[in-house]
Order: C-alpha cells, then sequence, then structure tokens
C-alpha cells in the first residue's frame, strides 16, 4: 500500500522497509513499509496498536528486529547521534523537570544540544512567548497544568531548530483549549519549514492536521493516503432525505460520480417530489470503521477534566 508520487524526488522524510518489531513472543509491528516526504503527518491508530513502539524506532530510542529505516536519509541505529541533533521528540507524558522553572528547562536543553548559553537564552526567551509562556517563565515547572507542561515540552524540543518534530498523542488529556492551540502551533511549525510526524487517536485531528494520513491497526499499516483519498477509500456520497424538521427518512448509497448521483437524484425527484435532499461524503469516522472494526478516539469531556485549562 505504498503511497507513490512521482513529483516527489528529494530524499524522503521516512523510508521504512519490511519493518518488524517483537517484544518477546508478541508482535507489534509486521513488515511494515512507508516512504513519507517532508511535512506534517499523521499516524493514526487505536491504543496499543504500535504508534509509540514505531515512533520510539524512528527517533533513535528502540531497536528493531528487522527491515531498513531511514529517517532524513540517515539510519537511527548507525546514525544514532548525527539524528539526534536533527529530531525532536514529544512523548505521551512532559519529559520536564518539575523542580525547576520554564526558562531553567529550556536552558537545559540548549545546553544538551551544544548551544552557547547566550544563544539559548534568546531562543528559550523566544520560545516561551510563541508558546504563551512568557509570565510562567521564571515559575516552578511543579505549578504549571497540564497544558502548560506539554507546551513547555515542545518549546524545549524545539530549541536547536529540529528538522523533524515527533509528537507522540500531542493533546490527549487536554482540555478544547488547550488543544485547539497546539493544533495552532502544529500548524505554525511547518508554516515554518520543519516537518512534523504525530500520533493521535483522534480522526478530527489527523483531518484538521495532517497532509497524509497513515492507519496503524494491530501493528500494520491498513490505509495511507490524504484525508480525502481515504474517504473516497469506502466508495461514494450518500443521498439523504429529510423531512421538513429535518429527520432523516433514507440514506441512498452511490458511487459517488456525478452521472451515478445524477441517476439517483431523478428517481428520488420523481417518485418524492417534496422531500429535501443533502449529499453527504464519508466522514473519516466511516473510514477508520471500515477499517479497523473499531470505533475511532474522540477528544471528549473526560479528556477534557483531566486537565486544568493551560494559561
Ligand atoms: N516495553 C514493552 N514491553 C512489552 N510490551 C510492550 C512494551 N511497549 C509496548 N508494548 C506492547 O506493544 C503494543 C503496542 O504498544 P504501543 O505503546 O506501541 O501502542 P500505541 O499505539 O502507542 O498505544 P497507546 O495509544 O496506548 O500508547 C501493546 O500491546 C503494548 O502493550
Amino acid at each position: 500500500m505504498a503511497y507513490t508520487d512521482p513529483a516527489y524526488t528529494d530524499t524522503p522524510l521516512l523510508r521504512i522497509r519490511g519493518l518488524s518489531k517483537s517484544y518477546g513472543r508478541h508482535r507489534v509491528l509486521t513488515d511494515l513499509d512507508l516512504t513519507l516526504p517532508p511535512g506534517v503527518h499523521a499516524l493514526l491508530g487505536p491504543n496499543g496498536s504500535g504508534k509509540t513502539t514505531l515512533v520510539n524506532i524512528l527517533s533513535t530510542l528502540l531497536p528493531y528486529d528487522s527491515g531498513e529505516v531511514r529517517v532524513l536519509g540517515l539510519d537511527p541505529r548507525r546514525d544514532r547521534k548525527t539524528l539526534q541533533g536533527l529530531i525532536s521528540l514529544t512523548g505521551q507524558y512532559a519529559a520536564v523537570d518539575e523542580k525547576l522553572s520554564g526558562t531553567e528547562n529550556m536552558l537545559m536543553m540548549g545546553q544538551l544540544f551544544g548551544l552557547s548559553r547566550r544563544d539559548a537564552q534568546r531562543r528559550a526567551d523566544d520560545l516561551l512567548e510563541r508558546f504563551e509562556l512568557s509570565t510562567a517563565a521564571h515559575a516552578r515547572v511543579a505549578t504549571y497544568s497540564g497544558g502548560m507542561r506539554r507546551k513547555l515540552d515542545i518549546a524545549a524540543g524545539l530549541i536547536a531548530h529540529p528538522q523533524l518534530i515527533f509528537l507522540d498523542e500531542p493533546t490527549t488529556g487536554l482540555d478544547t483549549r488547550s488543544r485547539q492551540a497546539l493544533w495552532d502551533e502544529i500548524t505554525a511549525l511547518a508554516d515554518s519549514g520543519a516537518s512534523v510526524f504525530l500520533t493521535t487517536q483522534y480522526l478530527e485531528e489527523a483531518d484538521a492536521l495532517a497532509e497524509r494520513i497513515v492507519v496503524l491497526h494491530e501493528g500494520n499499516i491498513v490505509a495511507d493516503g490524504t484525508a480525502a483519498q481515504l474517504k473516497g477509500r469506502i466508495g461514494g456520497s450518500t443521498i439523504q432525505l429529510h423531512d421538513d424538521a429535518g429527520h432523516i427518512l433514507e440514506e441512498i448509497p452511490t458511487r459517488g460520480s456525478a452521472i451515478d448521483v445524477a441517476r439517483h437524484l431523478d428517481t428520488v425527484a420523481r417518485t418524492r417530489p417534496d422531500v429535501d435532499v443533502t449529499v453527504r461524503r464519508p466522514t473519516l469516522d466511516e473510514v477508520f470503521l471500515e477499517l479497523t472494526g473499531e470505533q475511532a478516539g474522540a477528544p471528549d469531556q473526560k479528556d477534557a477534566d483531566r486537565e486544568e485549562v493551560a494559561a
């Protein structure tokens, strides 16, 4: 199911061939093939589908059993050090030091990446402002809300201008406002030329942010394409017939072509001339259900309750 874009000739962002990974006897990734160009891409899959495992392999943290992996043209095993200087990884749990302030965390990260104190300070100030953390910059992270910690974690990862940013479920557990703020930041990162590879359980998130969506299910890639291509996979549009109050009376599946939709509409016009009609494209939820047999995660109130609203 490899995606091929004939116009794309530069070094791929990711190139994976026959990648497999097991934990003991538990096979988690099975013979994955994937090539992605620079850009913003989402790895979408339910709990336990292998998303974190794949991200950890790509970001040099985890060895793999077999296959070939190239990230920015580099081998995460052989070129580990070089690659670590070009990427950043923000995991599901913010890896910031609670005892330090926001600025101190940023400076520590700058030091790790070999920035001079002056450059690190300048960059920390810029990033803290961009992530709306300036007013809390000197407060200890222990006083931060969950959303603020997550933002600081991402900001710290950006201190050395990574070419590729891995975000493992960046918005899981965040309230709606923090989630939207992070989406805006991810879009801004992409606009500044960085590539982003994010994992998510939320279709809405993949749909909003990603140029390409790779669907992982039980360690296999079951779909790969743009949101429109994925929606196109489960057939054409549906014609919905409504009564005056907007209740759906009937849904008529079509093959999606203009001629087929027109044929069905013609029949409706002749047999039920007074009924209201809308033509609806499949949603990503329906695609996901079709591909995996599972309902996709949805950012819900339970998530929102887990964390306070970020400042
Ligand atoms: N270190 C480990 N040792 C053994 N099994 C593991 C380990 N890490 C993950 N697994 C198992 O591998 C499978 C895939 O886990 P992984 O964390 O990669 O999935 P995921 O899609 O990121 O899930 P989630 O959304 O819950 O984080 C799961 O069944 C998990 O229990």
